[in-house]
């Protein structure tokens, strides 16, 4: 999968060379371009942003910029993954459609992803307009919170698509398993886990993970999720189809 990211703190997305992104780009699983949004600015000053039409607070990203440089990005990802090809676009802003497992899991089946992250109030709307006319463009957002810039943003979402990516978990771990994967924990949190002491300070592990009884293991565990679940984020519990729940489930 080829990442473009455009942004005026290319800085910010070291993190992605580290731990387990940074091995998924040296095995070449993941290809990673940074570029510097004010390369595309021609004053001195290197003007990204301006005032808001209609007055109020703050400036928004100028959408002359922002469109030389998604241009240019198309054109660099083009001349090295063939001519016809084009990125799904990104923004991340508070008032996009929510960031979920199940957006991560489509973005993962995406050749390429052009993230777009803003600063100040956001990009000219425009530019997303003008892009979603010739390919997929999603305002996409990671919680309901306002941050000071779309980065921290594209960092998690890196990280949540480049994790499902085949070869970048190691055979330990699946995918499958996620606390939002399809199957017996689709829309579970996760439960509690546990390993080595038996005992710390005085906190037992629960017996049953020591029993070595599969079976009981496994309801245990889906007893814990749902209780996590209908405790934390009863509102998942509601999405489990009435089918997703068996008799021992509603007695939990
Ligand atoms: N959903 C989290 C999120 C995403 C983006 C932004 C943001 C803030 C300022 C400027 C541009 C984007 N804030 C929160």
């Amino acid at each position: 999968m080829r990442v473009d990211i455009i942004s005026i703190f290319p800085e910010y997305f070291a993190p992605l060379d580290v731990s387990l992104m940074g091995k998924a780009r040296e095995r070449g699983i993941l290809d990673i371009h940074l570029h510097q949004l004010r390369d595309w600015t021609h004053d001195v000053h290197k003007t990204v942003d301006d005032t808001p039409y209609g007055g109020g607070p703050g400036m928004v990203m100028k959408p002359e910029v922002w469109g030389e440089a998604v241009d240019a990005v198309i054109e660099d990802g083009r001349a090295a993954s063939g001519e016809d090809a084009l990125p799904r676009l990104i923004v991340p802003t508070p008032s996009g459609r929510p960031f979920t497992q199940e957006v991560a899991l489509e973005y993962a089946e995406e050749p390429w992803l052009l993230f777009a992250p803003a600063r100040y109030e956001g990009i000219d709307s425009r530019v997303v307009a003008e892009y979603g006319e010739r390919l997929r463009a999603d305002e996409v957002s990671i919680g309901d919170y306002v941050l000071a810039g779309g980065e921290a943003a594209v960092l998690v979402m890196v990280e949540a698509v480049g994790r499902l990516l085949p070869g970048v978990l190691g055979n330990a771990r699946s995918v499958a398993d996620d606390s939002f994967a399809p199957g017996a924990m689709a829309n579970l949190l996760e439960g509690p886990v546990y390993t080595k002491p038996p005992v710390w300070r005085g906190h037992e592990v629960p017996e049953v993970l020591l029993s070595g009884h599969h079976g009981r293991i496994a309801r245990w565990r889906r007893d814990e999720a749902l209780r996590r679940t209908l405790a934390r984020r009863p509102e998942l519990v509601a999405r489990l189809d009435r089918d997703g729940l068996d008799k021992h489930d509603r007695r939990v």
